[in-house]
């Protein structure tokens, strides 16, 4: 579903490639850990996934067409959400209110349906009075949790989340994961997080390690995994 052919990157101010030629294919209703060392390029990786930057050379295509074709801004509305370790919601903003907003800005079908955004949030452990009041006043983990609405109630089909779990603790990571499990394997997302962490990766169906410009399935997701 989303593919990468020849894909290559490299930032104009370093001397070398960050990764070449780099084929890598990624399936619907599958969550996908993207692991490595510090700067080996995962979070430059999420974001040509993700359509913030375009690669040097080679494709991404997903379902068959090459987003640079479709238009990145396209691409970014129409087929991404994306999850950011410091939550990124409008701070002025309710829970319920973020959701109806992103709804409203990528199109979703369920725009407008407060009832389903409610449910939603309910789903994710939010009592009726926590999700109109200011997101600022909810902890950590509660944003988190807003934040993985959001990319439920949008019709995106790719979910890219990086380092979603970095300001949680243990408890809240676990079920952060568990939700993205959910998306990818009840709504039939796919669903890729750049982690540190190794029991985070543990958790996904696929494990894929950047190291020294290369790519390595380090766990290739089984059919069994839907
Ligand atoms: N805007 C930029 N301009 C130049 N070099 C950059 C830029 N952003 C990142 N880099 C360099 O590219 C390499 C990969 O960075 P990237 O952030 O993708 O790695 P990472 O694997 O996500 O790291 P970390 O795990 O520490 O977040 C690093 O050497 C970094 O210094």
């Amino acid at each position: 579903m989303l593919e990468t052919e020849k894909m290559t990157y490299w930032y104009t101010t370093a001397s070398d490639y960050l990764f070449k030629d780099v084929d890598l294919r990624f399936e619907p209703g599958r969550s996908y850990a993207i692991v490595g060392q510090s700067g080996t390029g995962k979070t430059t990786m999420v974001s040509l996934l993700a359509g913030l930057d375009a690669p040097k050379a080679g494709k991404i295509k997903i379902a068959g067409q090459d987003i640079a074709k479709m238009g990145l801004g396209a691409y970014r509305r129409r087929q991404v959400s994306v999850v950011f370790q410091a939550f990124n919601l409008f701070t002025y903003m309710s829970a319920l209110e973020n959701l109806m907003t992103a709804m409203a800005i990528t199109k979703s079908s369920r725009r407008g349906d407060q009832e389903f955004s409610r449910d939603m949030l309910r789903r994710l452990g939010l009592t009726d009075e926590q999700m109109t009041q200011n997101v600022q006043r909810l902890s950590g983990g509660q944003q988190q949790r807003v934040a993985i609405a959001r990319t439920m109630v949008c019709d995106a089909p790719l979910v890219v989340a990086d380092e979603p779990t970095g300001n949680l603790d243990e408890a809240n990571t676990d079920e952060v994961i568990a939700l993205f499990n959910q998306i990818a394997h009840e709504q039939g997302k796919c669903v890729i997080i750049v982690t540190h962490e190794p029991s985070v990766a543990e958790q996904c169906d696929g494990v894929l390690r950047l190291a020294q410009r290369t790519f390595r399935w380090e766990k290739t997701p089984t059919a069994a995994a839907v």
